[in-house]
Formats: C-alpha cells, sequence, structure tokens
C-alpha cells in the first residue's frame, strides 16, 4: 500500500470484522463491526467502526480490496502471553510426572538440562518448542534455557528467526547436589550471565531480551543471588525465578535461610523483586509476602497443570487478585505438559473451580478474567504491557486469527452463535487448528514462512 500525504507512516494490514480483548476496567471486550489498521512498524493505527472505513482509507491512503473481512466466525484477539516456560524441557512434556518437584528434578530435568552443552542438541529442540508455541498462539514466551551460555544465545536467535516476542534466561545454578556436574562456581555463573546479556543484547534483535535467572533459591548461594540482583538492577533487566512451589521445598528453604522472614524475604534481600521481576508457582505464598510483591510490583506465573501434574499445590488466584499482584499464566514446560496457554486456560479455571468445591466462599474465576490473564495479565506480569496485550492504538499488534469452525477442527457449526459465545468455545474447545494466522508486531508469524 502506498503511504498517504498526510502521514509519514503507511498501512500494512487492514482486518475488519470482530476483535476480543481485556482492558484494565473490562475482563472482555467485543467490538462487532471495527476496522483495524497495522502501519508498516507493525503498531497498531487505528481501531474504528467498521462504518468509518470509506473515510479511513482516504486519511491513511489505503484502497477497500487492501481490507481483510473476517467471515462471522473468525474473530481477532491478542496473542497468549507464556510468563514461564522452560525451553529446555520441552524434549520430555508429556512424561516424567510421577515424581513431588525436589526429586523429579534430580531424577529428569537436570540430567536432561545438562545435555544443552551440545548446540546440535539444544538448536533441535529449542526450533521444535519455538514452532510449537507460536502454533498454539504463544506470541509472547518468557524462557528458561539451561546453564549453557551458548546454548541459551541460540534460544534467542531462534525466537528471533521465527517472530516471537521473547525473554531468554541462561539459567544460573552454583549448587546442585545430585546431579554434580550439571552446575557452575558462581564466579562462572555470574561472569556468564554478564556475557549472556551482553551478547545477546549486541544482536540488537527487535523483540528478544535478556532475562536474569537464578533457577530458585535451592540451587543458588547467597553470594550468587546478590550478583544476579546487582547485574539486573546495573542494567535494568527482567528477573526471574520459582517460589513457594511445593511444601518440601518451602521446608528445605526456612531451613536453609532462619535468618529471613520468608522466601519472598529471601529475594527482596537479594534485591530479586522488582517491578519486572516474574515468579512462578507462589502455591505457598502467605497474605504478607503477597503484599510485598504488591510493593515491589514483582508479578506470578500461574502454571495451573504443573502445580496439578507434579502435586505441587493449587494457587488461589482469585486471593492473588485481591492483593493487586500482577499475574499471567505459564504452561511451565515440561512439569506442565501442555505447551499450550489454552491449556493453562483450562486448568485454571478446573483450579478455581477446584478450590470453591473445596470452600464455596470461594468466588471462582470467569472465563473472561481467565482471558485477560492470558493476554493483557501476562503482559503485564512480564511488564511488556506498553507494547502488547490487547489493542489499544500504538500498541505492537501481536495478535490471532481465530477461525472458530476451522474445517477439521475440533469443533461443529450447530448455530449462529454470538462472538461471546465462540470465544468461549475457543477458549474451552479450540485448538492449533482454529489458529488460522499469529501476528507479531504485525508480522505474520503462523503460517510459517517455507524457509523456517
Ligand atoms: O516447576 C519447576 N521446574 C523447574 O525446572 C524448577 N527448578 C526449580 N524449581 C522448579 N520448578
Ligand atoms: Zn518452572
Amino acid at each position: 500500500m502506498e503511504p498517504s500525504n498526510e502521514t509519514t507512516v503507511s498501512i500494512a494490514h487492514v482486518f475488519k470484522g470482530t476483535f476480543a480483548h481485556s482492558t484494565q476496567d473490562a475482563a472482555l471486550e467485543i467490538l462487532e463491526n471495527r476496522v483495524l489498521g497495522v502501519d508498516n512498524n507493525g503498531k497498531i493505527a487505528f481501531l474504528e467502526s467498521g462504518k468509518d472505513v470509506v473515510s479511513l482509507s482516504e486519511k491513511w491512503g489505503f484502497k477497500a480490496s487492501d481490507v481483510r473481512q473476517l467471515e462471522p466466525h473468525e474473530f481477532i484477539m491478542p496473542g497468549l502471553v507464556d510468563t514461564h516456560i522452560h525451553a529446555s524441557q520441552y524434549s520430555y512434556s508429556g512424561t516424567a510426572l510421577d515424581l513431588p518437584l525436589l526429586q523429579w528434578l534430580n531424577t529428569y530435568t537436570f540430567p536432561v538440562e545438562s545435555q544443552y552443552k551440545d548446540l546440535s542438541f539444544a538448536g533441535n529442540v529449542y526450533n521444535k518448542v519455538v514452532k510449537r508455541t507460536l502454533r498454539n498462539g504463544t506470541t509472547t514466551a518468557c524462557y528458561f534455557a539451561t546453564i549453557h551460555t551458548d546454548a541459551s544465545l541460540l534460544l534467542g536467535e531462534i525466537a528471533d528467526r521465527l517472530g516471537q516476542r521473547a525473554l531468554v534466561g541462561k539459567v544460573c545454578m552454583d549448587c546442585n547436589n545430585s546431579v554434580s556436574h550439571y552446575k557452575e562456581t558462581t564466579e562462572e555463573s555470574s561472569e556468564e550471565t554478564r556475557r549472556f546479556i551482553q551478547e545477546l543484547l549486541n544482536k540488537k534483535y527487535p523483540h528478544v531480551r535478556p532475562i536474569v535467572t537464578p533457577r530458585f533459591v535451592l540451587s543458588c548461594s547467597s553470594a550468587l543471588l546478590r550478583d544476579l540482583g546487582d547485574i539486573a538492577k546495573n542494567n535494568d533487566l527482567h528477573i526471574q525465578s520459582h517460589i513457594s512451589e511445593n511444601k518440601e521445598e518451602c521446608e528445605v528453604v526456612k531451613q536453609l535461610f532462619p535468618e529471613f522472614k520468608s522466601y519472598t524475604d529471601v529475594y527482596l534481600k537479594h534485591n530479586l523483586l522488582t517491578n519486572k521481576t516474574v515468579m512462578a508457582h507462589g502455591c505457598y505464598l502467605s497474605d504478607a509476602e503477597l503484599q510485598v510483591f504488591r510493593e515491589t510490583g514483582a508479578s506470578i506465573a500461574h502454571c495451573p497443570n504443573s502445580n496439578i501434574s507434579i502435586c505441587s499445590g493449587l494457587l488461589n488466584v482469585r486471593n492473588v487478585l485481591n492483593h493487586k499482584v500482577k499475574i499471567g499464566l505459564g504452561t511451565d514446560v515440561a512439569g506442565g505438559y501442555s505447551p499450550s496457554i489454552l491449556d493453562a486456560i483450562r486448568r485454571t479455571m478446573d483450579t478455581s473451580k477446584t478450590l470453591t468445591i473445596q470452600n464455596p466462599r470461594n468466588q471462582t474465576l470467569t472465563f473472561e478474567e481467565v482471558f485477560r490473564l492470558a493476554t493483557l495479565g501476562g503482559s503485564q506480569a512480564l511488564s511488556l504491557d506498553a507494547e502488547t496485550g490487547n489493542f489499544v492504538v500504538g500498541k505492537d499488534f501481536d495478535a490471532l486469527l481465530v477461525n472458530v469452525f476451522a474445517p477439521d477442527g475440533p469443533m461443529d457449526i450447530c448455530g449462529l452463535e454470538p462472538p461471546k459465545v465462540l470465544l468461549e468455545k475457543f477458549l474451552n474447545l479450540g485448538d492449533d487448528r482454529n489458529i488460522k494466522e499469529v501476528y507479531v508486531a504485525g508480522k505474520r508469524v503462523v503460517p510459517f514462512a517455507d524457509s523456517a
């Protein structure tokens, strides 16, 4: 399309039809007969009434034939945000779910992760996990890699090449009593973290950034936690880790760090809780600890599949929301067996309903609230909501074009359904067959390019 005379920005895509997204005020806003324009920088240029398409085309310089008209059973929604996924554990996803956390790490996780020293092994799995998550609508992923710097850089390169927005963490751990070859010295871990950050930033990938990643308190010495807190602070970086996932883990943390008020206090005192921190799980956080999350702006990645699959616990999301703590959804592959955030949506509903069964005073989450957690909530949890998460003019266009009745898909047409019903059906019954196209920053990334 030609740039208009009135503006230096040109329009790359125009969609007309139904849009569903969340705002701070509304868990679900359905916008029917709207027209949305995406500019050549991948940003949302306008979102207006469909009646205004002629005046918009004059203003922005696109032709009527450039407008993509959606079908009645299609809609566009924001891309899904996975706030916590171990790219390196994808190879054994769907298996190894018979042990609780600490034994699971020692038996399955550490031996597999230690293999990522081999770059060809790493490249093969990392290509697959980025493609699989993109196909399932994950436009933003917050990844744990392994302790290996070069393999972690490779994950960043692959996410960039395939067009996924990503935070990538080289895992840090200087304590490991069970698989002793899978750890670093304190100095190595800090030095390699500095190298990882520098080299990833030097690549100048537009949508892939480093995230400082102490594995969890039990894998890191106090000296390493302090170094990592300093590195994050000095470079204004994101931070991710795990917290209060399993009762045995919480007990061991208490024994090892008796001088700290709580698990949260250990991270707080090592400068690891900031408004760019995301902590996975948090099943056993007290109200006082949630208050610390609120005060620091740190967020929680709710990983319900993993919480149930390795019998860790049930996070009360309603209580987290009542404390006004930022929260998004995570697959936590491979403690969670599914790479799809649609699955995380369903497990979030199941967990919420289980808590209501246990205590009817627990107010069940609505599907609209969980839709928000999976989109805008995730972007807020990762402090990326200035760029992505919903359809606000000026944000990047990260979106899914959903066809609820895709041929050979999992749902059947039984009548003309309103858009809210179509969305609910997709969230509960849909899969990648319904995700016809995926966009990240205005670029179509699914279906994959032939070269992918
Ligand atoms: O679910 C989890 N997966 C992990 O890899 C991990 N490491 C520490 N704590 C963890 N929890
Ligand atoms: Zn995890």
